[in-house]
């Protein structure tokens, strides 16, 4: 039994094919980065993983089990534009999920239960090198430090899957380094499985124990929609010697199949 299994996926929207033929396996802590033109379906695929849209064709199983469409516990997920709440601080903003969960009508929690879920935020808040900045708004951080927040809101669930949906996009290249220090710690730490897209190759395999290049395989300039992307390049980066042939893969290939 795999951890996770795409078992030939088909996605569309209407007439557009836009993902297709999708089979691959996933174990646990596996860092799988993904890369390919703008357009191919990336984050498509990585909804499908997190719930939120299902495929056309095919199935997508979590330990053996489809994935549920309804928001999950398992699987967190950080976007590249900053999807913290801008009124709440950054301590309330990491405590604000548990505290629904634990308050489903009021929304609030008091004494002892509030101060459990506070504890366990604060620890969250220093292992990605925010307590200084605990009771800031988010208007008040800078781009790295909202999504040091987005990432200690994700990991306050204790997620199995954490998906990053170009996460450091939106990052001045200096602090892309810090933030890809902190989340190899974060992956290792608490033994989570990573799906990431981006578009910097060089991320994706420095980040990466595994890299999919999506592109598409078959065209019809009579009907551009008809096909969609594979993953035509499945690599692993464990080894050095791994990452050098990768490399060397990906200077061939990477001006016709990313967007550099
Ligand atoms: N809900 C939707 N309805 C219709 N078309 C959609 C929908 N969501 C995505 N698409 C289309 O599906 C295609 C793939 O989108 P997706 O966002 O997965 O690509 P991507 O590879 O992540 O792109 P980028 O690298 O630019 O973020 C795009 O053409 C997009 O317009």
């Amino acid at each position: 039994m795999s951890f996770l299994t795409i078992d030939d996926v088909w996605k569309s929207y209407a007439d557009v094919q836009i993902l297709e033929r999708l089979t691959l396996k996933v174990e646990q802590g596996e860092f799988v980065s993904m890369v390919g033109a703008s357009g191919c379906g990336k984050t498509t695929l990585l909804k499908m993983i997190l719930g939120s849209e299902q495929p056309t064709r095919g199935q997508i199983q979590l330990e053996d089990q489809p994935i549920s469409p309804e928001p999950n516990q398992a699987r967190g997920i950080v976007f590249q534009k900053y999807s913290v709440f801008p009124h709440l601080s950054v301590l309330q903003n990491v405590m604000i999920a548990d505290e629904f969960t634990a308050a489903r009508f009021l929304g609030r929690t008091f004494g002892k239960q509030k101060q459990q879920i506070a504890d366990k935020a604060i620890g969250f808040i220093e292992a990605v090198g925010l307590s200084h900045a605990i009771h800031k708004y988010p208007h008040q951080l800078s781009g790295g430090m909202q999504q040091r927040l987005a990432i200690a809101q994700a990991l306050m669930k204790s997620p199995k899957i954490l998906l990053l949906d170009e996460p450091f996009g939106a990052l001045d290249p200096g602090i892309r380094k810090d933030m890809h220090q902190l989340i190899h710690k974060v992956w290792k730490e608490n033994n989570l499985t990573i799906f990431m897209v981006t578009h910097d190759i060089q991320e994706g395999f420095e980040l990466g124990s595994r890299l999919w290049v999506f592109d598409k395989v078959r065209h019809d300039p009579q009907a551009p929609t008809a096909y969609g992307a594979q993953i035509t390049y499945d690599l692993a980066l464990n080894s050095e010697k791994q990452q050098q042939a990768g490399q060397t893969l990906a200077k061939k290939y990477a001006k016709k199949v990313v967007n550099l």
